[in-house]
């Protein structure tokens, strides 16, 4: 089975949640226009981007608005959504939280950022999740995670051990550390041997550059696409085989020695 995916690189307007529902919509309309879709994946916090400070004002509660529009759309038009992740108002705090939706516009996941990046002030203005990023995408195991998250591979490989095929990665990561974005795509890739599905924003809010290079990575390392600098969308095929494939040819699964790992 190959899965058509577009990975939507795009600017975000800073606190202005009306905009950027009009944008991600036109978008969607328009990329869906080119053909067969199987997947649509968005950035981090495309709602609102990093405005922490007015979050109180405009988080979405209970992420209602971001999922109506979202459903309607997968709804639409047949296609799974890897919905980013927008900030959602709860009874207990503000989240960060990823919105997975299947083919008939249902929610198959929520999953909401489990490490808080401490240099973009999250941790004051956010609550961190407790779940896993684990999710069905047309009966295949996918798993889902945000920004910072990458840089933790014992958080990344729970996920992995599950036989899961495809990482999506939804981020807003600065120009200034890209070269880090990159490694650790490759590298989250290479040692789990999937997928890795990874989009970024572009342009800048007044604390931070942003960086691009949105990425589709195969599960022997090679990349099948990479965005520059600017508005963009990639386009990818995932094959489940694949993934087979290069697991077969290199057991790492197997020949994990989990009796010697002291975490
Ligand atoms: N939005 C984020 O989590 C940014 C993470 C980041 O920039 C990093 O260097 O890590």
């Amino acid at each position: 089975m190959k899965l058509k995916t577009a990975v939507i690189q795009m600017d975000i307007a800073f606190g202005k949640p009306e905009l950027n529902y009009t944008y991600v919509e036109r978008k969607i309309r328009e990329v869906t226009s080119h053909g067969n879709l199987d997947i649509i994946v968005l950035p981090e916090l495309w709602t609102t981007g990093y405005d922490l400070t007015r979050l109180d004002d405009i988080a979405d509660n209970g992420a209602e608005t971001s999922k109506g529009l979202l459903s309607k759309l997968a709804k639409e038009f047949r296609v799974n959504i890897i919905g980013g992740s927008v900030a959602k108002k709860t009874e207990k705090g503000i989240t960060n939280t990823m919105l997975v939706f299947d083919r008939d516009g249902e929610v198959q996941k929520e999953y909401s950022k489990a490490h808080l990046f401490r240099l973009m002030d999250e941790e004051k203005y956010l609550k961190e999740g407790n779940e896993d990023g684990l999710f069905l995408v047309d009966g295949e195991q996918c798993a889902g995670v945000i920004c910072y998250d990458i840089r933790f591979p014992e958080w990344i490989r729970t996920h992995m051990i599950k036989d899961t095929k495809v990482l999506f990665v939804v981020a807003e990561w600065p120009k200034p550390r890209i070269d880090h974005w990159k490694t650790l795509l490759m590298s989250r890739a290479i040692e789990n041997q999937c997928y890795v599905v990874a989009c970024n924003r572009i342009g800048s809010d007044p604390n931070n550059e942003f960086g691009g290079k949105s990425m589709i990575i195969g599960p022997w390392g090679e990349i099948m696409a990479e965005g520059a600098e600017e508005e963009t969308v990639l386009f990818g095929e995932l094959e489940f085989e694949e993934v087979k494939k290069v697991r077969k040819t290199i057991p790492i699964f197997s020949d994990r020695r989990t009796e010697l790992y002291k975490l």
